[in-house]
């Protein structure tokens, strides 16, 4: 399904932005477009520390970028607008609210231009399953309009736009394995000594990420141990969870796997239980929620053993689809024309 907006400056759909001619940066430019393909993402580790005073969680959080992928296309156009494709289109925004469309407008305020720019999102990940969808479409708009709009940014100023828009974008952008500190924002790159296959169980209907912070601070404090920051321990990554990373070593790596967010995810969408046991039953070699849910993941031995997986979880009915995918995969990149 592909949800289309009116061209309308400040009309339903549209960003708003005016058709001026020719401002800085954007004279005569030749009908062409650029497109970036941006992966989702399956923590690996997720150690949640205690609510800070401004709402955020100190995390320490170790990314895994995997092979399912968004499409964000830039395009000229006289007003920022955006269009989405793909089965869960209808409930992605198209207006201010939608990820790219900040992208496009933070990296045009920075050169001082303005964000005419068409996006369309071809969407592949799951929306608000925690994968990190929305942050793909921010990162993979970014590094689109900085293509199309030749604005020359540096990866620090790309990075430092990120980090303004989401705690997860910088990961979308950067890709591979990453541990991240501070929101999840500050990422310092990770080895991996092979490729893990995975199997993800999308569910019906997504679940809110602040709602699941929330929740992980009502469970906290309901368990007698509070939630603020003097409450809990300081988040670290496990030393065999990144020794196993490094090593490419799947059956050490299943032992390691843990999500601080799954009680509060499974607490939301109590169904997600059955989903858990159902993919463990097929022969996962572990299985967790994805980030703030509800997909849940399951590490696979190998290519072979995700299919079978894959198959068992969609026979199962305690999931919307099941979807194979490898990691680590590549960040945002331009895809050649
Ligand atoms: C659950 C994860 O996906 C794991 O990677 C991320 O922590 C969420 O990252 P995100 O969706 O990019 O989140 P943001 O857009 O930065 O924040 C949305 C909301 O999530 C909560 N939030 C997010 C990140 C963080 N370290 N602590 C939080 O408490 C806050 O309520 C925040 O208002
Ligand atoms: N480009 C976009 N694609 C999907 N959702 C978007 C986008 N821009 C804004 N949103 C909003 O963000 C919300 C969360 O969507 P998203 O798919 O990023 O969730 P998520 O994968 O759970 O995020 P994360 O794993 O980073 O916490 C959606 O409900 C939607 O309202």
């Amino acid at each position: 399904m592909t949800t289309d907006t009116p061209r309308l400056p400040g009309g339903s759909g549209s960003t708003g932005a005016t058709a001026d001619p020719a401002a800085p940066g954007q004279s005569a430019a030749p009908a062409r477009s650029v497109t970036v393909r941006v992966p989702a993402k399956v923590n690996v580790q997720l150690a949640v520390g205690g609510s800070r005073p401004d709402g955020f969680h100190d995390l320490a959080n170790v990314f895994l970028a995997v092979s399912l992928y968004d499409h964000v296309t830039a395009a000229p156009d006289d007003v920022l607008r955006i269009t989405v494709e793909g089965p869960d289109a209808a409930q992605v925004p198209l207006d201010r609210g939608n990820l790219a469309a900040r992208a496009a407008i933070a990296l045009a305020a920075r050169h001082g231009i303005e964000p005419r720019v068409h996006l369309h999102i071809a969407k592949d990940i799951p929306v608000a399953g925690g994968m990190a969808g929305g942050s793909a479409d921010c990162a993979g708009a970014l590094l689109a309009c900085d293509a199309l709009w030749g604005t020359g940014a540096s990866r620090g100023e790309l990075l430092e736009i990120c980090a303004e828009l989401g705690s997860d974008v910088p990961f979308s952008l950067v890709g591979g394995a990453a541990l991240g500190r501070g929101r999840g924002d500050r990422l310092e790159p990770l080895g991996t000594g092979g490729v893990f296959h995975w199997v993800f169980a999308v569910a019906d209907g997504g679940l809110s990420t602040p709602a699941v912070y929330r929740e992980c601070d009502r469970l906290r404090s309901a368990s007698g141990a509070g939630h603020t920051v003097a409450d809990v321990p300081d988040p670290q990554p496990a030393p065999a969870l990144l020794a196993a990373l490094a090593a490419g070593d799947a059956v050490a790596l299943a032992g390691a796997l843990a999500n601080d967010l799954q009680p509060a995810a499974v607490s939301l969408r109590p169904a997600l239980a059955a989903t858990l046991r159902a993919g463990t039953a097929a022969g996962a070699l572990a299985a967790l929620v994805s980030g703030s849910g509800p997909t849940c993941a399951f590490l696979a031995a190998d290519a072979q053993a995700a299919g079978a997986i894959a198959r068992a979880l969609t026979a199962s009915g305690t999931c919307r689809t099941a979807r194979v995918a490898s990691g680590p995969a590549p960040g945002a990149t331009v895809v050649p024309r």
